[in-house]
């Protein structure tokens, strides 16, 4: 192949909570390495997904979803989402359609921040109007890609599903003919910037977000204090912080049990993720306040 040809360049996946950019980051890769939960906001540093090919490769960046809450811990998601996008190539937006079918009211607000950033960008924008599979009469998306099209005249919009992964190549198709040419930033093998260390706190956090109920996940942080690797077995302690002493007690759960099972989750994962034996010992650790704490925040890497 011709050398000048390669294409190589960055793409900010932006939208509302909730709309399945992790999702689809982990189908682009055809591996886990976003969380994927049924609760918005989910997603609190900006991660890394890279898809290799012999002519290209795509850097996804999975950012936050851009929201109009309050707090601090917010603000930080924000500007995270914001920092992915003055760094890209492409600017990709993934929007849930089958909410905004049945909810056309809730469109508007739920894309202000994004909307007028998107319709005066010079960059290529895709729109990736996401969860098709959950239609089966596809002529109800009409109206919808139609109010799209006249909202952003800039954008490429395509149907797709993250979660059967239908659609999925025509973007990539798409981003890659709109990326510059140049080699690769990454080695092919390589799928994400993240280290492992991150994506063990990661895990952990998808496990908390799965089984603690309501609001709970959102005050909880990880922290991996040890990550050692000790050959056929890695050793793993991971600190769990909750912003109260009550919550305290929900993680841990009657009789420890809601500990246990986010750990036995967690271990499985970690141990399909690395093909090896992972150890893992969790603590739960009360830090009031520490959704408004910048420093805490910077620890947890959440700012740059
Ligand atoms: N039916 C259907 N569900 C989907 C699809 N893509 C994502 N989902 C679901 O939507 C929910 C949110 O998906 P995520 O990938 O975590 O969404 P996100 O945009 O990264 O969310 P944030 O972390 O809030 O930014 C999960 O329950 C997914 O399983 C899809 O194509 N079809």
């Amino acid at each position: 192949m011709n050398e000048t040809e390669h294409r190589c360049g960055w793409v900010a996946m932006m939208g509302p909570p909730n709309a399945g950019k992790s999702t689809m980051l982990n189908a682009f890769l055809g591996q886990k390495v976003a969380i994927v939960t049924p609760k918005p906001q989910t997603t609190r540093h900006q991660i890394s997904g890279i898809l290799s090919r012999p002519d290209a490769q795509i850097i996804f960046m999975d950012t936050p979803g851009i929201h109009q809450l309050r707090g601090k811990m917010n603000k930080i998601l924000l500007q995270t989402a914001w920092q992915a996008m003055s760094g890209a190539d492409v600017i990709m937006v993934v929007l849930d359609s089958d909410l905004y079918i049945r909810k056309p009211e809730f469109f508007e607000n739920d894309i202000e921040p994004l909307s007028e950033a998107i319709l005066n960008e010079t960059r290529p924008v895709v729109v990736a109007v996401n969860k098709v599979d959950l239609f089966r009469d596809k002529s109800k998306m009409l109206p919808f890609l139609e109010r799209l099209s006249k909202l952003w005249p800039n954008a490429e919009v395509f149907p797709v599903s993250a979660k059967n992964a239908d659609g999925l190549t025509k973007i990539l198709d798409h981003i890659k003919a709109r990326l510059p040419v140049s080699p690769a930033l990454y080695p092919a093998d390589q799928l994400s910037t993240m280290p492992m260390r991150f994506m063990a706190a990661e895990v952990v956090r998808e496990k908390l977000f799965l089984d603690l109920r309501q609001e709970l996940p959102y005050y909880t942080a990880v922290e991996i204090e040890k990550w050692e690797d000790t050959g056929d077995r890695i050793i793993v302690n991971a600190i769990i912080y909750v912003a109260r002493k009550t919550h305290k007690a929900m993680v841990i759960g009657k009789g420890g049990l809601t500990l246990k099972s986010v750990g036995t989750a967690a271990r499985k994962e970690l141990q399909e993720m690395t093909g090896k034996k992972v150890h893992l010992e969790l603590w739960v650790k009360i830090r009031e306040g520490w959704t408004e704490d910048i420093g805490f925040l910077r620890m947890l890497g959440m700012s740059s």
